[in-house]
C-alpha cells in the first residue's frame, strides 16, 4: 500500500504500561492471596505456644494439685500451634518464592518483548547499563514485594489484633495500659513528617546526590583529570560536597534524633515490660487483677509494638519496589514502532523522502522538509556542517525513528507499511556506534544470514579487510567476541562492514565517519561501496573527498534542509553552497585525502583548500 507524502504521523497504539504490569500480576492473584493466607495462619498459630505458657502458668500457680490431663493437653496444643506455625510459614515462604520467580520471569519476558519492538533510535540513545539495571536489578527489587512484604505486613496487624481481643477478654484496664507505648509511638510519628523535617530530608537527599555526582564525575573523568593535572581541583569539588553534606547531616540528625530516640524508647521491650509491670502491679495491689493474669500481658504485650516497627521495614521495601516498578513501567511505556496490520511488499528499492520532518523533542525540528530521491544503482553522498541533521536523516531509512511529518518510501511503499523483517532484509546499515554480540566472530558477521557458509562469511570478511585479523584470533572465526577477544574500534567497524556486505541488502546506509578510525577501515568502506554498487541504492554520510567525488549525487544539508544537490563536479562548478562548504571545511572533507594528486578523486584540486 502506498502512503501519500503528507501522511500524518501515526500515534502508536501501545497499551498503557499499567495494564501491562496489572495484566502480568493478574494470573498470579490466587497464589498471591494463598501466600498471604498461609502467612497469616502461620503467624496467628505462633500465638498458641505463648497462650499455652499463659494457661500453664494459670494451672500451675492455682492452689491445689494440677490436673495432669489438662496440663498435657495445653502442652500439646502449644506444640501443635508451633508445628502449624512452622509448616504454614515454610509453605508461605516456598510458595512466595516460587511465585516471585514466576513473576520476575514474566516481567523480564515482557520487558524483552517490549525492548524488541521499541524504535532502535530509542535504544541507541540509552546506555546499556541503564537498561540492564531495569531488566536485572529493578525486576529483582520486586522480590520483597512479592515474596515477603504483603504477608508480613498483614500478619503484623492481624497478630496484634488477635492478641488485643484476647487481652481485652482478660482485663480491659491492663490492656489499655499495655497500649501506652504504642500510643506514644503513634503520637511521635507525625512529628517526623512536619514541614521542617521534610525540608531537612530533601536537603539531606540533595546533599547526598551532590556527593554521588562529585564521586561519579571524578571517577569517570579520572583519566582526563590526571592527564591535565587538575586532580586537586576535582578533589576540591568532592571535598566541598562532603563539607556541605556534614552541615546538612548535622541539621537533619539534630531535628530527627530526639523524635527517633523517643520512638525507639517507646517501642523497646524494656519500656513495654516496665509499663506492663507497673500497671499490672498497681492493679494486683489494688486487688483488681489475679497475679496469674499478668502473665499474658507480659508475653503478648511485647508483640503489640511489632506492627509499628514492621511498618518501617515493610514500607522501606515497598518504597524501593515501587520505584523499581516505576522504572519498569517507564520502559513499558515507550511506544513500540507500530507494525503494519497487513504488511506491503516494496516494489524495487528506489528510496524517496517526501517532505520529511523530524524532531527528537517536540517543538525542535532537526529535519525540516526534506525531499529526496535515491535511485537504485547510485551512491548518494550526504555532507554538510556538524549538526545539520545528516545522522538523523540516514537513521530514518532503517526506521530507527518514524518521521513526525511526511514519509520515507522504499519501492513506492511507506516504511511504516513494510513489515520489520522485510525492511531489515532490504536495508542494511553501518553506523558509528557498532555493537557486536557476545557470540562467535562468524555469527556476528552472519547475523542477517544465519545459514551462511563459512566461505561466504570469510569472503565478506576479506572484502572488509578483517579476514587476516580474524584468522590470527585464538579460535579464528569461532572466537567469541567480548569473551575470548576484545576487538579495537576499527576492527569492530570492519566486522560490521563485513556483516553488511554479507547481508547483501539492496539498500545500504553507511556513516563514513567510521572510516576515520584507521586507513584499513577507510579502505574497507571504499571496497564495500565499489563491491556493492551494482544495482544497489547507497546512501553514505561522506567525509572524504574521494567518497564525495565518487558519488553520483551529493546532498548538502544545512540546518535540517537540503541546501543543494546534484553531481559533485556540477556543484563545484556552480560555485554555490557546496563549493563554499568544500572550501571552508577542509577537515570535514579532506582528512586522509591524497593531496599529492592533481585532482581530488576526480574533482579539480584548485578548490581543495588544504
Ligand atoms: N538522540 C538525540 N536526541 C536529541 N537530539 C539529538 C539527538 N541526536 C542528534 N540530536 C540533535 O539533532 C541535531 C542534528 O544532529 P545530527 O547528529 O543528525 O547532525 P549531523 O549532521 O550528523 O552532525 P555530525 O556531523 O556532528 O555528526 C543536532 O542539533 C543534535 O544536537
Amino acid at each position: 500500500m502506498t502512503v501519500t507524502g503528507a501522511a500524518e504521523p501515526r500515534r502508536p497504539s501501545a497499551p498503557p504500561p499499567d495494564a501491562g504490569v496489572a495484566a502480568l500480576l493478574r494470573p498470579h492473584a490466587g497464589s498471591f492471596a494463598a501466600v498471604v493466607v498461609l502467612q497469616v495462619i502461620g503467624a496467628v498459630s505462633g500465638l498458641a505456644p505463648l497462650l499455652a505458657v499463659v494457661e500453664l502458668g494459670r494451672v500451675l500457680l492455682a492452689p491445689g494439685p494440677a490436673d495432669q490431663g489438662h496440663v498435657w493437653a495445653v502442652v500439646a496444643a502449644g506444640a501443635a500451634g508451633l508445628l502449624v506455625r512452622l509448616l504454614f510459614t515454610a509453605a508461605a515462604s516456598g510458595l512466595g518464592h516460587l511465585l516471585d520467580g514466576r513473576v520476575q520471569l514474566a516481567f523480564r519476558r515482557l520487558l524483552a518483548e517490549r525492548l524488541g519492538r521499541v524504535p532502535i533510535g530509542w535504544l541507541s540513545r540509552r546506555r546499556t547499563g541503564e537498561l540492564a539495571k531495569v531488566v536485572g536489578d529493578d525486576v529483582s527489587a520486586v522480590h520483597p514485594f512479592i515474596a515477603h512484604t504483603p504477608g508480613e505486613l498483614v500478619s503484623a496487624f492481624v497478630v496484634p489484633l488477635v492478641s488485643l481481643v484476647y487481652l481485652f477478654a482478660v482485663d480491659w484496664r491492663l490492656t489499655l495500659i499495655t497500649l501506652i507505648p504504642v500510643a506514644l509511638a503513634v503520637a511521635l510519628v507525625p512529628l517526623m513528617m512536619t514541614q521542617a523535617r521534610r525540608r531537612e530530608q530533601e536537603e539531606f537527599d540533595a546533599a547526598m546526590g551532590r556527593i554521588s555526582s562529585a564521586v561519579v564525575e571524578f571517577v569517570q573523568g579520572i583519566a582526563v583529570v590526571k592527564a591535565f593535572g587538575t586532580g586537586e581541583r576535582a578533589h576540591r569539588a568532592f571535598r566541598r560536597a562532603a563539607d556541605e553534606f556534614t552541615g546538612v547531616f548535622l541539621r537533619w540528625a539534630r531535628g530527627l534524633s530526639g523524635i527517633a530516640a523517643g520512638l525507639m524508647l517507646a517501642l523497646s521491650p524494656p519500656f513495654v515490660l516496665l509499663v506492663v509491670l507497673v500497671g499490672g502491679a498497681a492493679l494486683i495491689a489494688s486487688g483488681g487483677l489475679a497475679p496469674a493474669d499478668l502473665l499474658p500481658f507480659l508475653l503478648l504485650g511485647l508483640g503489640l509494638t511489632a506492627p509499628v516497627a514492621s511498618l518501617g521495614h515493610g514500607f522501606d521495601d515497598l518504597t524501593a519496589a515501587r520505584s523499581a516498578v516505576g522504572r519498569i513501567r517507564d520502559v513499558l511505556a515507550v511506544p513500540p514502532l507500530p507494525e503494519p496490520a497487513r504488511p506491503a511488499a516494496p516494489r524495487g528499492h528506489r528510496v524517496e523522502l517526501r517532505d520529511v520532518r523530524f524532531g527528537y523533542e517536540p517543538g525542535h525540528e532537526v529535519l525540516r522538509g526534506i525531499d529526496l530521491v535515491l535511485e537504485p544503482g547510485t551512491v548518494t553522498a550526504i555532507t554538510g556542517p556538524s549538526g545539520s541533521g545528516k545522522s538523523t536523516l540516514v537513521q530514518l531509512l532503517p526506521r530507527f525513528y518514524d518521521p513526525t511529518h511526511g514519509s520515507v518510501l522504499l519501492g513506492g511503499v511507506d516504511l511504516r507499511e513494510i513489515g520489520s523483517r522485510e525492511l531489515y532484509r532490504s536495508v542494511s546499515f553501518v553506523f558509528q556506534d557498532v555493537r557486536l554480540l557476545r557470540a562467535s566472530v562468524a555469527d556476528n558477521i552472519a547475523l542477517a544470514v544465519p545459514d551462511a557458509g563459512l566461505d561466504d562469511v570469510a569472503g565478506a570478511a576479506r572484502l572488509a579487510g578483517v579476514h587476516d585479523r580474524i584468522v590470527r584470533l585464538p579460535r579464528g572465526y569461532d572466537t567469541v567476541v567480548g569473551e575470548e577477544v576484545r576487538l579495537s574500534g576499527g576492527e569492530a567497524q570492519r566486522i560490521a562492514i563485513a556483516r553488511a556486505l554479507l547481508a547483501d541488502a539492496p539498500v545500504l546506509v553507511l556513516d563514513e565517519a567510521t572510516a576515520f578510525a584507521d586507513p584499513r577501515t577507510e579502505q574497507a568502506v571504499r571496497r564495500a561501496l565499489e563491491t556493492l554498487k551494482g544495482d544497489r541504492t547507497i546512501l553514505v554520510i561522506a567525509h572524504r573527498p574521494q567518497t564525495i567525488a565518487g558519488a553520483d549525487t551529493v546532498v548538502m544539508l544545512e540546518n535540517g534542509t537540503v541546501a543543494e544537490q546534484g553531481a559533485p563536479a556540477d556543484l563545484l562548478a556552480a560555485d554555490g553552497r557546496f563549493a563554499a562548504f568544500w572550501r571552508s571545511h577542509p577537515a570535514a572533507v579532506t582528512d586522509h585525502a591524497d593531496t599529492s594528486a592533481g585532482t581530488l578523486g576526480g574533482l579539480p584540486r584548485g578548490d581543495e583548500p588544504r
